[in-house]
């Protein structure tokens, strides 16, 4: 289930803090991300400029607009701004009681300025109790350990911090993350403390050196709600929340964003692995693909041995010649869609292609007992010739590799070609005499129009096109090349008979897997 995760906060239009932050955040992590805005600030990496804060009624607006429509599993708070807006929030979160609640008690930014009304301390007091987990900053937690009075006390080591910790768990009676990013040294660690349960889980870290902090306490808080909301376990998802947010602070220097503190790059991960780039549909390969060959099947339509095929003029020397040279294709061609069918990763796939080679050892047969017959002429006796050779040696080479993936690739030209061609030819698009009963090679034309292969070339088409559009970038390629490798193997096959009559077709001279 995809994590349904509200962050009630204030907008950072430089993109680092704020909504903008946990939109990020939550999306890097895997949840659908929602926001209703309490606050917008003027600010960038060096600091906030002016506060705006919306009429209260507007902020309750949003809130109910979301929850009368939308189940929400968790809700991350960030910047209040002041009282009403805090007590606004407490209203709707008694009203509605969303399973998650992390408080992240924003108070005063990293620069310094303040992002909380000072009078509105005691509203944010009032919030703790309805949260499940308070995230604050040592700046933070020093205010919520204090009664109001003085001026708050800031640890400056981790067992301070630590006992402050548990005096706001156990007052307020709701988790506490004591977080050390403001410490001085070399060590950045996180501690969940439950005053209830009397536990303290550590999270150990070494600081990271970097400037591109702006924006750590928000990020870090959404990903733990939304991770929170999918594990249903606090110290599993503050680990995996703070893995990913360490991953993000390595990287963020390098977005060059801003002078001052900067931002995390909250996708470097997800960019490193790939999560960058769309796949395409199976239709959308289909296309392309298919785009991509139009050149050489357009070489393929001008050939002399297709013209000579389609009116009826081609001699029965070359005929019989390709078609020597199709049987000993179709043996071995069998022995490669075995093979697909021996590495094909699921049934329907195994099925298919094992199908597919019993058709060719039934068409190589035919051949054999029909045009090939005894009485054929010399060319129907020949052994493989070098093009026959070659375009074999491509798909015994991509058999031999063992990537089911990059072999049907290979193998879908000559399906996906013939049934082309047997269906414009039998539209009449090469002219009328294809049509004509008394056309010599009549039967061999009805071969290529098969109903049966035509279905069999759809379903080739599909496993093909389902298989790219489910690879990676880089395999899809390695797919492509050998698609495209096999479709001038096949320009060359047609092309081979006429060679001596003909020029050699441009694109038929070098052919690469
Ligand atoms: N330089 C750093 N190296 C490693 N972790 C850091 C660093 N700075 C902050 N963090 C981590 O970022 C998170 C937010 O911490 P902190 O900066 O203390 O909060 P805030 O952003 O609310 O001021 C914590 O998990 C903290 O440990
Ligand atoms: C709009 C807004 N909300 C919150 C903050 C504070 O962000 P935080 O993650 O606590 O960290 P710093 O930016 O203070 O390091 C903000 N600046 N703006």
């Amino acid at each position: 289930m995809t994590a349904r995760v509200l962050s009630i906060a204030g907008s950072d239009p430089s993109g680092g803090a704020g909504i903008q932050a946990d939109l990020k955040s939550i999306s890097a992590v895997g949840g659908y991300g929602m926001a209703a805005i309490t606050a917008l600030t003027a600010q960038n990496t060096r600091g906030v400029r002016a506060v705006h804060v919306p009429p209260a009624g507007f902020l309750a607006a949003q809130l109910d607009a979301i929850s009368d429509d939308i189940t929400i599993d968790a809700v991350k708070l960030g910047m209040l701004a002041n009282a009403e807006v805090i007590r606004t929030v407490a209203d709707w979160l008694a009203r509605t009681r969303p399973p998650i609640v992390v408080l992240d008690p924003v108070m005063v930014a990293t620069s310094g300025d303040r992002l909380l009304d000072a009078d509105a301390e005691s509203a944010m007091r009032e919030l703790l109790p309805l949260a499940d987990l308070v995230t604050p900053n040592l700046g933070e937690l020093a205010v919520l350990a204090g009664s109001g009075g003085g001026p708050p006390v800031v640890a400056t080591t981790w067992a301070e911090a630590i006992a402050q910790a548990e005096s706001v768990s156990a007052r307020y009676g709701v988790r506490v993350l004591a977080k050390g990013g403001h410490l001085a040294g070399d060590a950045a660690p996180d501690a969940l403390v439950d005053a209830a349960t009397a536990t303290i889980v550590d999270f150990g870290g070494e600081r990271i050196a970097t400037t591109a902090t702006h924006g750590t306490g928000c990020s870090l808080s959404s990903a733990i709600a939304t991770l929170a909301a999918e594990h249903g376990d606090w110290p599993a998802a503050i680990t995996e929340a703070r893995r990913w947010l360490r991953e993000s602070l390595r990287h963020g220097e390098a977005l060059g964003v801003g002078g001052g503190h900067g931002p995390v790059n909250h996708f470097a991960g997800l960019w490193a692995r790939g999560g960058t780039r769309t796949a395409p549909t199976p239709a959308e390969v289909e296309a392309e693909w298919w785009a991509g060959i139009a050149d050489l099947r357009h070489e393929i339509d001008g050939l002399p041995f297709i013209r000579g095929l389609a009116d009826g003029s081609l001699e029965r020397e070359p005929f019989l010649g390709y078609l020597a040279q199709d049987a000993h294709y179709l043996r071995d061609y069998a022995r490669v869609l075995a093979e697909a069918s021996r590495l094909a990763p699921d049934a329907a796939g195994q099925a298919f292609w094992a199908n597919s080679a019993h058709g060719s050892i039934i068409g190589e047969l035919e051949l054999h007992t029909g045009w090939l017959g005894p009485e054929a002429g010399t060319a129907a006796s020949a052994p493989p010739d070098a093009t026959t050779t070659a375009y074999l040696d491509h798909l015994l080479a991509s058999a031999q590799r063992g990537d089911h993936a990059v072999l049907i690739a290979a193998l879908l030209p000559c399906f996906w070609i013939y049934t082309d061609l047997g269906e414009r030819l039998a539209a009449g698009e090469f002219g009328e005499a294809a049509l004509d009963p008394a056309h010599p090679y009549a039967s061999w034309l009805a071969t290529y129009a098969d109903p049966g292969f035509t279905v069999a070339t759809r379903e080739a088409i599909g496993f093909v096109t389902r298989a790219a559009a489910g690879a990676t970038p880089e395999h899809r390629e390695r797919m492509h090349r050998a698609f495209v490798a096999s479709a001038r193997h096949e320009l060359a096959f047609f092309a081979a008979p006429l060679a001596a009559a003909s020029a050699t077709p441009a694109s038929a001279g070098a052919v690469t897997a």
